[in-house]
């Protein structure tokens, strides 16, 4: 089985058990329904460099990241660092987050919230809203072009954005991508792990221009951006290279300032 299969499995068990203790119903009840979600599309576009800055303290592809700071330690710094929106890691048996990290995230920044999750059903984006996510992430390898059309019709209902996810371009071609706000490259093959840029270079021109470019993973050289705003990127999402830093807050800004130097 590989790897998405075994996440996907996972996450159907995951799910099914947790619809039983926490019902949609209490779902809606939560205080944060009540709070207008923030455009992450907006934000990003206001920015030359619309950087989403990611909270993960570990990965398949690698143990440890960083456990040593507190969820909202590194918002705060991401906040004051000049990100244009953060990524929240809320998958606990592969990447060691959950949906507490995504409510504490919330209580520390303004800035627009992204549920980084292996989405399959409606119940994972009522959740997202309810823990106070402005845009969910659809990754086009796990789900069915009929399933991304109705998860994200549901997300628009609920006030937030899509980002989906794609990584080639049989993907691109069998996706709805009017359905997404950004479309995001994963320059990481997640059966492999293998991380390379000219995935994101060679599928930007394949991106309707409705949706914002986001590219994803492995990025950390400022040279790198660079090249990717020419192909037409104006987001990018980046975890490693801040969160392994002692403070990743610091490295962000630091790095967008070399960036737009
Ligand atoms: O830490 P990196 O290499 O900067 O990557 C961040 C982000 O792109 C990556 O965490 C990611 C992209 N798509 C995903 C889907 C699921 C889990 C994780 C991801």
């Amino acid at each position: 089985m590989n790897i998405l299969d075994r996440i996907a499995a996972t996450k159907r068990e995951e799910i099914a058990l947790k619809q039983l203790v926490v019902p949609e119903a209490r779902l809606r009840d939560s205080a944060l329904m009540q709070r207008e979600p923030a455009s992450m599309k907006a934000s990003l576009s206001a920015r030359s460099y619309g950087i989403i800055a990611e909270h993960k303290r570990r990965s398949p592809s690698r143990a440890v990241i960083n456990q040593a700071l507190t969820v909202q330690q590194v918002v705060r710094g991401y906040t004051a660092g000049g990100a244009g929106a953060v990524s929240v890691l809320t998958d606990g048996t592969y990447f060691g987050g959950s949906l507490e990290d995504l409510l504490l995230a919330r209580a520390v920044t303004d800035l627009p919230l992204l549920r980084k999750e292996f989405i399959l059903e409606p119940y994972q984006v009522l959740e997202a809203r309810a823990h106070g996510a402005d845009a969910i992430l659809l990754i086009a390898a796990l789900l069915e072009p009929g399933q991304i059309e109705a998860l994200a019709g549901q997300a628009r209902e609920l006030g937030m954005e899509v980002l989906l996810e794609v990584h080639d371009r049989e993907e691109l071609d069998k996706s709805p991508l009017g359905s997404a706000d950004m479309i995001g490259v994963n320059n990481r093959n997640l059966k492999t792990f293998e991380v390379d840029l000219a995935t994101s270079h060679s599928l930007a021109g394949l991106i309707p221009d409705t949706a914002l470019r986001i590219t994803e993973s492995g990025l950390g050289k400022p040279g790198e951006l660079r090249e990717l705003r020419d192909s037409g990127y104006r987001g990018f999402l980046m975890g490693e290279s801040f969160m392994k830093q002692d403070d990743p807050g610091k490295a962000l800004k630091a790095f967008l300032k070399t960036l737009e130097a």
